[in-house]
């Protein structure tokens, strides 16, 4: 070929760009709290607030935030039972009049709040009162729909406030449920992987680096994180928040839920109100690391070490529905590709759920 007749390709433009959300103020420790109308008051967040929480979570610790602020602002309390578009149409209602909003809770109270406040363009702060979940600092939001599940894109809290004194008090199971969690961000980062070599997802390696290393520091001092310890509440909080920041940098959920987030998204259709997400992930990431080669026996002992479910049975659902969630995964967000969606047979998951008894 002459050289006319070589085409010189231009190299393509670099037009790549990425818009990342941070919270802005963020306050983990003892009586933390007691900080939050100077959390207020540094970030100018307005003169009327609405409060999101549930019922045991209001007497936990809503009812203080009511006290440290009513002084100053004009607030609300909105209560929630349960987590749906309902309840979110019902808290963006409530919150009409508020500047700003204050999600007091587990991750169901934080994550109506994240979207309510997304969907109305106002600030809110996240107050966990467990370390049950990695929702307290990222941007994303969990929401059941009809016959499954979404993540939706929100924003991240502007603060952060997680008392420790208050974390440590709560049932030490919900603590347990949140470690599973960050343990199960093993297994979602290789259903990532897995989609990226077969599917060409893009992966960002960052949030594959923090989430990883979240998971592992957690492991290594598992032997802090004991009932009623306030060392331990520490440790955990950081861990969900660091993961939570992993997922803002993913730019997804996909850093921190992969095949076993969607074997307990099933579950929660099949079995509601009976396991809590993380204890039904810790259970999905022992069978997917199974799945995936690699060291299911590890998860599962770093699971029992913190005092999580690692059976149906311990969860208190039978084995035939663990069967069905496995299932079921395929449905839930089908376009999350991971180890469960490779064409997994009826009879390997009942192989699957069975492992989980053996030595
Ligand atoms: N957005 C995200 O990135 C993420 C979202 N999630 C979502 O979070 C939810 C799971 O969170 P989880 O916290 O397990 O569920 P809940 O918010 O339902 O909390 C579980 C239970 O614990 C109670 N509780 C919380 N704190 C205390 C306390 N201090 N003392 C006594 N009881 C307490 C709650 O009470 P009450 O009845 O008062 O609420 C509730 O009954 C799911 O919807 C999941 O999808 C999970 C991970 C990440
Ligand atoms: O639970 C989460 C991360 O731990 C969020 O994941 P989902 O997007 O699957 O709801
Ligand atoms: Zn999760």
């Amino acid at each position: 070929m002459s050289a006319e007749g070589i085409k010189v390709l231009k190299k393509p433009q670099f037009d790549k760009s990425k818009w990342l959300q941070m919270p802005r103020d963020v306050i983990i420790g003892h009586d933390s709290i007691e900080q939050i109308p100077k959390v207020c008051e540094d970030l100018r967040t307005g003169n009327s607030a609405l409060i999101i929480s549930g019922r045991n979570t209001m007497k936990a610790a809503g009812g203080r935030v009511l006290d440290l602020l009513e002084d100053k602002y004009d607030v609300s309390v909105f209560t929630i039972d349960s987590i749906s578009e309902q309840s979110i149409a019902d808290a963006e209602d409530a919150a009409s009049g508020s500047d700003f909003l204050i999600g007091v809770g587990g991750g169901k109270p934080i994550d109506v709040a994240k979207i309510a406040s997304y969907n109305l363009n106002r600030h809110f702060i996240s107050v966990p009162t467990a370390a049950s979940h990695d929702g307290i600092a990222s941007s994303r939001a969990s929401v059941p729909i009809e016959g499954g599940r979404v993540s939706l894109d929100a924003h991240p809290p502007i603060a952060i406030v997680a008392d420790t004194a208050i974390v440590s008090k709560a049932p030490h199971r919900l603590t347990a449920s949140g470690c599973a969690d960050v343990i199960s961000n093993y297994t979602a980062i290789l259903d990532w992987e897995l989609a990226h070599r077969l599917r060409g997802e893009v992966i960002s390696e960052y949030a594959i680096a923090l989430s990883k290393m979240t998971a592992e520091i957690l492991v290594k001092n598992a032997n802090v994180i004991k009932p009623g310890s306030e060392e331990g509440a520490w440790m955990v909080l950081k861990a969900l928040f660091s993961s939570g920041i992993a997922m803002s940098i993913g730019g997804s959920s996909r850093p921190a839920s992969g095949g076993e987030h969607k074997f307990s998204h099933a579950l929660d259709i099949l079995s509601p109100d009976t396991g809590l997400h993380g204890e039904q992930c810790g259970i999905g990431s022992i069978m997917t690391m199974y799945l995936h080669g690699g060291d299911w026996r590890w998860i599962r002992n770093s699971l029992r070490a913190i005092g999580a479910p690692v059976t149906p049975k311990e969860l208190g659902i039978d084995d035939e529905v663990a069967v069905e969630a496995l299932m079921m995964a395929r449905t839930i967000r089908p376009e999350r590709f991971t180890v469960l969606d490779m064409g997994l047979e009826r009879d390997c998951a009942v192989k699957l759920v069975k492992m989980l008894y053996k030595d």
